[in-house]
């Protein structure tokens, strides 16, 4: 008999954000799909919600940065020594620990005064340029690494310098993609915070460079772990909250009644924000995050062999009718909201309060400071990235 060919990712997103066509439509006929990866690959697909929760919190599945021998990770970060991904179990949980002090409760209320400072700066530098301007260059790109700078404690000035790095670091990342700059780019991006890193010794300070150097000194980490995980952060940190602004203002652009609304009651800004993590989460060419199981499994009564790709499609997760009613329609005002665009399980994101507060920053108070806000060309002028795992866009010109 004729066989189907497999289905293949990745599958695009249309007008650069929107859902794929031929990802709702295999998503509505089960919650698991074999299909055939860019790296030519076979595998499975899991797009529905409780599917993809059971696999994130099952360890029988190893984290996307400890992959088989036979496959290459999606990116050279997965699989060094100290990024959170590349770790399971016990020693994930202690690595974990290590860095989870930044990103607690009282650190992330000390930074929310900071971020919205940066805004409100960026903001006024946005202003003082000659229309059109990119808004790329002066709020969405900054602005993360801005941020990042202040909770890793190293100074502003220098955010250019390695949020340059972090973005080299993630192009090319498709599996199949070439990698040479991005592996330069990892290493110079360590030895850069290996030398702040040593450098706190003299100046320590309440930020993650001096926890690390403290676990260090105390025999909880190597001195390659702690590098691996500050790099780790500020990568996994930076782009995809620079796309997510991006992504964000295309969205409210796209939905003028929902941008209205939000102008209207700013008090809407938290649940914009998540919606627009759940429909608009960031990605190009990118259709959720690898797992592998160690042992045969049964998912969605589909048996699956150890050591196989199984793909766990977070951006798929957003449109299942069990968890969000009307899931295609973009409402500001969705609640409950339970995306899954931060993850699940132990590998959640950890910067996921951080990341909120700055979306929260910009999307709660931009149409306020620029009300007449718009892109300058025609949405399908933009260039998205599409070397980048993340997504955004090269250049985000606008007026106002
Ligand atoms: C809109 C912005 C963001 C999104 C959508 C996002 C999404 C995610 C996702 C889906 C994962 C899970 C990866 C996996 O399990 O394979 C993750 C993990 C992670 N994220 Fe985020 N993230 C964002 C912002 C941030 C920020 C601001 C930081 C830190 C400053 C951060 C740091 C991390 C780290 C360190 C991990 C690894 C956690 C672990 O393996 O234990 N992220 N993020």
């Amino acid at each position: 008999m004729f066989e189907q060919p497999l289905p293949t990712l990745p599958m695009w997103r249309v007008d650069h954000i929107e859902p794929s066509p031929e990802m709702l439509a295999l998503r509505a006929k089960g919650p698991i799909h074999r299909v055939r990866f860019p790296s030519g690959h076979e595998g499975w697909w899991v797009t529905g919600y409780d599917e993809a929760q059971a696999v994130l919190s099952d360890a029988a599945f190893r984290p996307a940065g400890m992959p088989p021998e036979t496959f290459t990770p999606d990116s050279v970060i997965l699989g060094s020594p100290g990024w959170l991904v590349s770790h399971e179990g016990g020693k994930h949980a202690w690595l974990r620990m290590i860095v989870a002090p930044a990103f607690s409760n009282r650190r992330v209320k000390l930074l929310a005064q900071q971020v919205e400072t940066i805004a409100a700066q960026l903001f006024e530098t946005l202003a003082a340029q000659p229309q059109p301007a990119d808004l790329r260059r002066h709020l969405s790109f900054p602005l993360p690494a801005m941020v990042i700078s202040a909770l890793m404690g190293v100074p502003f000035e220098e955010h250019a310098f390695f949020a340059g790095l972090s973005d080299e670091v993630m192009t090319h990342q498709h599996e199949s993609g070439p990698r040479s700059a991005s592996r330069v780019a990892w290493e110079e991006l360590r030895t850069y915070i290996c030398r702040k890193m040593r450098g706190k010794r003299e100046e320590p300070g309440d930020n993650l460079l001096t926890d690390l150097l403290a676990a260090v000194d105390h025999g909880k980490a190597t001195e390659e772990e702690a590098v691996g995980l500050a790099a780790g952060v500020l990568v996994a940190g930076h782009e995809s909250t620079v796309a997510q602004i991006e992504f964000g203002l295309l969205a409210m652009f796209r939905h003028p009644q929902q941008r209205e609304r939000l102008v209207r009651d700013p008090f809407l800004a938290d649940k914009a924000v998540e919606e627009i993590l759940r429909m608009y989460s960031p990605g190009a060419g990118w259709d959720g995050i690898m797992r592998y199981p160690r042992t045969d499994v049964t998912i969605a009564g589909m048996d699956i062999p150890a050591e196989s790709k199984v793909l766990v499609g977070l951006p798929a997760t957003s449109f299942d009718p069990r968890h969000f009613e009307d899931p295609e329609v973009f409402d500001i005002g969705r609640d409950p909201n339970p995306h899954l665009a931060f993850s699940y399980g132990p590998h959640n994101c950890i910067g996921a309060a951080l990341a909120r507060l700055e979306l929260k920053v910009v999307f709660g108070s931009i149409f306020q400071r620029f009300p007449a806000l718009r892109l300058a060309v025609a949405p399908e002028e933009l260039k998205l990235r599409k070397e980048i795992i993340t997504g955004g866009f090269e250049e985000f010109p606008v007026l106002w």
